[in-house]
């Protein structure tokens, strides 16, 4: 089966068809336009099936929150064609048992390619190095390693971790935060955790640790990429690093793009996040670094919690929200709306450049024939308040419940199957 997508404003801002065959790109021109199942795509915006390299999927262990099943239907419903699933699972992803069981799964579910991530240490306990070769050599395949929930403090085990995973042509994906200037932390270090008498987080338990980290990666001759950064002071340190010369790779979630600590003034769980939110002046800097290369990805950090993790006082609330399903809608509206960034600078943050730090094959060339087909169709007219009702994920810790946000995904394909129709996850088994 063909199918043509006509008039879409591609990557470059010109209008033009697309074709699916067979899983991939063709030229449309070969295409017998009469017997081909059609698609009007005017007025659409084609990006490349996005790729999310910070989900946290849940199983095994948290399925109230979320399953790979759920998961990947908000990936879908978002624009994912690709997400990388955190280790923090129960039992970890520290075995080749959980990384193949979480690999499973996502073949299963079929809507996206569910990538699992290995732990850095055993049970995530900070204190011996799991085996990284195991993990990558497994029919899962891992090519990230992170112990995200939890930062790799222990300088030797980190030395060790680049060093294992630069012989692998892996990344370690660092969680930055010392957890001795965090202790009991539950926001932003500022006037206003004073005013609110909660725990304040400073900048500096970030910075730190990436600066000690992009040493340590630069000795050992390794990728490090910092999860998401949230601070100015984050900002400089990777922009020093990368001016050094270092393999140093950062992303930042759409949240940290858009909102600020003030929303912690109704101490509402769903504002609760690691790392917290921060100032005004922190969302303008990495919307800059976004624009300008220092951060090279949007990652979402999709945390979902059940209700009763959530409603309850602020310091006891679970950290993470969820963003699967308006990550692209807030990039658009911080990004793109202001100036910062072209639908072709979204291509980048969003698919390629993390399918690259991912190594995941088939997003080197986005939307190019020959290519495998993930294709997203997005409205970039179309304006919609967040509601829990429509989210597809099982959980509905969004900190955007309310709010009107830009673009909806209307069309998405994974390998040439349409897993997204006319705004609809089509379920309907594996692919
Ligand atoms: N990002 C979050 O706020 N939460 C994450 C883990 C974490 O604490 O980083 C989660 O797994 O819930």
């Amino acid at each position: 089966m063909t199918t043509l997508l006509t008039g879409a404003r591609v990557l470059g801002g010109e209008v033009r068809d697309l074709a699916i065959e067979g899983g991939a790109l063709v030229d449309p021109a070969t295409v017998d336009r009469d017997a081909a199942e059609t698609v009007d795509a005017s007025g659409l915006v084609a990006l490349p099936g996005l790729v999310d390299l910070h989900t946290h999927l849940r199983q095994p262990g948290g399925e109230q929150a979320e399953t790979v099943a759920t998961g990947v239907r908000a990936a879908a419903a978002g624009g994912y064609t690709c997400v990388f699933a955190m280790a923090n699972t129960s039992p970890v992803a520290d075995t080749p048992a959980v990384v193949e069981q979480v690999h499973r799964l996502g073949l299963e579910a079929g809507l996206a390619t569910v990538r699992p991530i290995g732990a850095v240490s055993v049970g995530l306990a900070g204190e011996r190095l799991a085996d990284l070769g195991m993990l990558a050599g497994s029919a899962a395949r891992v090519t990230v390693f992170s112990d995200d929930g939890h930062c790799v403090a222990d300088a030797e085990l980190m030395r060790r971790a680049l060093e294992h995973a630069a012989a692998l042509d892996a990344v370690i994906a660092q969680h930055a935060q010392d957890p001795a200037l965090t202790r009991g932390a539950v926001m932003h270090e500022s006037p206003l955790a004073a005013e609110l008498g909660l725990t304040g987080w400073p900048s500096a338990a970030e910075a730190s640790i990436v600066a000690r980290d992009a040493m340590l990666a630069e000795a050992a001759g390794a990728r490090l990429h910092v999860c998401h950064v949230s601070t100015v002071e984050t900002v400089e340190v990777v922009r020093q690093a990368k001016a050094r010369g270092i393999a140093i790779t950062a992303e930042v979630t759409p949240h940290h793009l858009l909102l600020t600590e003030e929303l912690v003034r109704g101490y509402d769980g769903r504002f609760k996040v690691n790392p917290p939110l921060r100032a005004d002046r922190d969302v303008q800097a990495l919307r800059e670094a976004l624009a300008d290369g220092t951060i090279d990805i949007v990652a979402t950090d999709h945390a979902p919690h059940a209700p009763e993790a959530k409603q309850t006082a602020f310091a006891d609330a679970a950290f993470g929200m969820v963003g699967l399903e308006t990550a692209l809608g807030v990039v658009q509206q911080s990004m793109v709306e202001t100036g910062l960034l072209d639908w072709a600078g979204v291509a980048r943050v969003m698919s390629t450049a993390p399918a690259a730090i991912g190594r995941e094959p088939g997003y080197d060339a986005p939307l190019a024939i020959g290519s495998p087909a993930h294709v997203v169709l997005v409205d970039p007219g179309a304006r919609a308040v967040v509601e829990a009702s429509s989210l597809k994920g099982r959980s509905a810790n969004s900190p955007f419940l309310g709010v009107e946000l830009p673009g909806r995904v209307l069309h998405v394909w994974h390998g040439g199957r349409r897993t997204v129709a006319d705004g609809e996850v089509v379920t309907g088994g594996a692919a």
